[in-house]
């Protein structure tokens, strides 16, 4: 057998590398260089503004073609950057060798060692990966997660009156509506998304531990906390004050606990779509060309939904993984973090791939009234919860003298079938008052939904 040519070993870079792309702009090896190019020459620049050390601010366009250096970084620095890395053994280092080279090339050889100045990697680091996720999240994933809650949000709309019989325990139960049972997915989703909207993207940018100790030595009368902060704020991040060597994470931990929990509920939606698919609820709408089985000809899958189910499990484990080891580095640092946040794109990655299978699963499907209907007509029994709860405000009231109308109603329903005649026929039989057994005698299980229908339309 002669060697394969080089593959993608994961399948985010193989077969799925269309859909996960937007994320690789921010959240790949070329996406953070970049990044950290950005943070490299932002601090010269910010350096020179406040004309540190005898310098005098950059001109417009010096800064400008200094900028163009992250602005339209591509192969050429890619490579560049891989073939020093392979000396320096040391990434940043390379980045800031990349940086020196072409200010070198710009004639701005006299600010040449403000670059990197006071700064240790995480300084870059920090920001890099504040700014790389933040975008991630904004420009990538939040527009992804939005569509799921919009495709969702129609479909509980068009469904708000489409009476379902419950499963409480996989057993029949009280009726709902297909669209309230879809608006409660949306309304989960829509409160983390606003914690996910509201959170907090921090860097740290204090040196080697935290202290502007370098910083300080080299220029005591200089307010270095302050200048930190505005530079911090200046890229539109939260500025840390108190760190150790790196920023802490925690703003981490936070975003991938909460995207986490996004996909928990969002795997609820794929495993319950799925299930009413099974039930015949929902039937798939059938895609010219495609196959479902490959021996069994009538058969339409619903592998978007377990796609979804099964890279909602995958990033969901990466994102705890995350969550948990990002929130611990040993004393004043150590470089577990630096291996483990590479793997940040691929949790964001699975989870990504899940949202537009979901949007595309969500958008091939079409309500089966009947199917619904035929169901709950086979369900009369659900309605003792109705007859109970009717006679004892009757006992309540006066009206009656029935005696535990809950015991009466479990030994006329419970375990059996009981159809709209035996139901009528029992209801007629109540020692109950007029209009109160004329509402239950109305009563189907079709209309025993309740608020379902205006919940919907209200909440959504
Ligand atoms: O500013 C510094 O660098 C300070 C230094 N701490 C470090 N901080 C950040 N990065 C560092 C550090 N040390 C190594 N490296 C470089 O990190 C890279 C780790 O590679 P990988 O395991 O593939 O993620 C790989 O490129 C490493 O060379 C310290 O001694 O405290």
């Amino acid at each position: 057998m002669t060697a394969l040519p080089t593959q993608p070993l994961s399948p985010l870079d193989g077969r799925y590398q269309a859909t996960v792309s937007p994320l690789g702009e921010y959240l790949s090896e070329a996406g953070l260089n970049r990044a950290r190019v950005e943070v490299e020459v932002e601090w010269i620049i910010t350096l020179t503004n406040h004309a540190l050390f005898g310098t005098t601010p950059l001109s417009q366009d010096e800064k400008q073609q200094l900028r163009a250096l992250y602005l339209t970084f591509g192969q050429d620095e890619i490579d560049w950057l891989a073939e020093r890395e392979a000396v320096t053994r040391h990434d940043v280092k390379a980045v800031e060798y990349l940086v020196r080279d072409r200010l070198s090339a710009l004639g701005l050889d006299r600010v040449a060692e403000l670059t990197h100045f006071g700064c240790t990697s995480e300084d870059v680091n920090s920001l890099s990966y504040a700014l790389t996720v933040k975008r991630a999240v904004n420009d990538a994933w939040l527009p992804a997660y939005r569509r799921v809650i919009q495709k969702l949000r129609e479909l509980a709309l068009e469904h708000a009156d489409a009476p379902m019989l419950s499963r409480t325990h996989g057993q029949p139960a009280t009726p709902t509506t297909m669209g309230k049972e879809l608006a409660v997915f949306v309304w989960r989703l829509e409160r983390v998304l606003k914690q996910i909207e509201g959170g907090e993207y921090l860097g740290k940018f204090s040196g080697a531990t935290g202290t502007w100790s370098a910083h300080l030595a080299a220029a005591p009368q200089v307010a270095w906390p302050n200048l930190a902060r505005e530079f911090v704020e200046s890229l539109g991040l939260t500025f840390n004050p108190l760190t150790t060597q790196i920023e802490s994470h925690d703003w981490q931990v936070e975003l991938y606990d909460r995207v986490r929990h996004a996909g928990g509920i969002l795997h609820n939606l794929a495993t319950d779509v799925w299930t009413y698919i099974s039930l015949g609820y929902f039937a798939q709408i059938p895609v010219a060309g495609a196959t479902g089985s490959s021996t069994m000809p009538h058969k339409i899958n619903p592998i978007r939904f377990e796609n979804a189910e099964a890279n909602l499990e995958l990033s969901g484990a990466l994102l705890a993984s995350l969550a948990q080891t990002l929130v611990t580095s040993r004393l004043q640092r150590d470089l577990t973090d630096s291996t483990t946040q590479r793997n940040i794109g691929v949790a964001f990655g699975h989870s990504l791939l899940a949202l537009d299978n979901l949007t595309r699963g969500l958008g091939e499907i079409s309500l089966s009234r009947d199917v619904l209907l035929a169901d709950l007509d086979q369900n009369w029994e659900v309605l003792g919860e109705a007859i109970q709860t009717v006679v004892r405000a009757e006992v309540t009231a006066g009206r009656s003298t029935i005696q535990d109308p809950y015991a009466l109603l479990k030994e006329l329903t419970r375990g059996r079938r009981v159809g709209a005649a035996d139901l009528a026929e029992f209801v007629q039989g109540l020692e109950i008052g007029d209009e109160a057994k004329q509402r239950l005698l109305a009563l189907t299980p079709a209309t025993y939904s309740g608020l379902a229908e205006q919940l919907t339309r209200s909440k959504l």
